[in-house]
């Protein structure tokens, strides 16, 4: 890849921009980058496919219907996906307020369930939840996902697939250590853009913790909070591979669709092309631990 900015799972790309993933794949495409398609895609994953050459994963919810996550594994596979990007994060959904307060329905139209492209004659689903009122994606969540979500379901996903797993949602060394063991191509510092469990860690707080952990045994990716070039830099030099990056890629599909995403990929690109050159870096491999300082360096360094 000519740069380490990848595209981060996000659903429902159609709320920003009529074309939906393909606008995003195309963006990615244009830019020579991975493109992370999610599970929660409004697109289905072969429209997604042949809209472009873009290098794709796919991000992969564990559903209670194990069978409707496996039928989606296997339809990446064949289509040509590079990686199963596990997100492990979301047993259950975290409580969103706004989404609550909001009633979010995943419109334009008014049920969840259909946007979900990729789910069309695999489930059916209780969508008569009018008179509750609240998140329909809460309600959604609450009946498809397995909150028995553990180690023993990336086993269970490699006897399914040969394409590599990475794991997407690992803040502590203790799970870094356990995913490797497990088997997994690549960790993914996350927190799912705060989205999940108040109080979880800053992701570029528990980076370097998680980097030690695997001691190079797999590539480290973070996400969260990366909003400009410097962002990009400060998470390699504390050890990341690549960064992905969420909301400001939807931002850029709701300003103009497919050109906002890429003018929003180019211009991180650019920036961290920046500030590798102010540091003196020529590649991203000459940056080096010694061009972040963190708030553990000043504390160590007064004691
Ligand atoms: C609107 C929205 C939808 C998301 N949907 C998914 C998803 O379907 N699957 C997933 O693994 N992560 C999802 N995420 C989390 C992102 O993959 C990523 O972890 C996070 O957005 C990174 O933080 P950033 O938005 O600050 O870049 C979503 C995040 C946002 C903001």
């Amino acid at each position: 890849m000519p740069s380490p900015i990848i595209v981060a799972p996000t659903g429902q790309h159609k709320l920003a921009t009529p074309e939906g993933e393909v606008a995003t794949a195309r963006a990615a495409a244009a830019c020579n980058t991975i493109m992370v398609l999610s599970f929660s895609s409004s697109c289905r994953i072969e429209e997604v496919a042949s809209s472009c050459d873009a290098i794709r994963f796919y991000q992969l919810y564990v559903y209670k219907r194990r069978d409707v996550s496996a039928t989606l594994v296997r339809r990446a596979e064949s289509l040509g996906f590079k990686a199963i990007v596990l997100t492990v994060d979301t047993p259950v959904l975290g409580r969103r307020e706004a989404d609550i307060r909001n009633k979010y329905a995943g419109s334009p139209r008014r049920m969840i369930a259909p946007r979900l492209a990729n789910l069309e004659g695999l489930m059916s689903f209780d969508d008569d939840i009018d008179a509750e009122g609240g998140s329909k994606l809460e309600h959604f969540a609450s009946q498809t996902l397995d909150p028995s979500l553990s180690w023993k379901d990336v086993e269970w996903l490699k006897s399914i697939t040969t394409l590599p797993i990475l794991l997407k949602g690992i803040v502590t060394a203790e799970d870094a250590r356990k995913a490797v063991e497990a088997g997994a191509a690549g960790v993914i510092v996350s927190n799912h853009g705060a989205r999940q469990l108040d109080y979880a860690p800053p992701t570029i707080s528990v980076l370097e913790e998680v980097v030690k952990a695997v001691g190079g045994a797999v590539p480290v990716l973070v996400d969260g909070g990366v909003r400009r070039g410097s962002d990009v830099l400060k998470a390699l030099a504390l050890g990341a591979r690549a960064v992905m990056v969420g909301r400001p890629v939807f931002y850029g599909l709701a300003a103009r669709g497919e050109a906002g995403a890429r003018h929003v990929i180019e211009m991180l690109n650019k920036e961290l092309e920046l500030a590798m050159a102010l540091c003196g870096c020529p590649s991203v491999g000459d940056i080096t631990r010694a061009h972040v300082q963190t708030q553990g360096d000043r504390i160590r360094a007064l004691l």
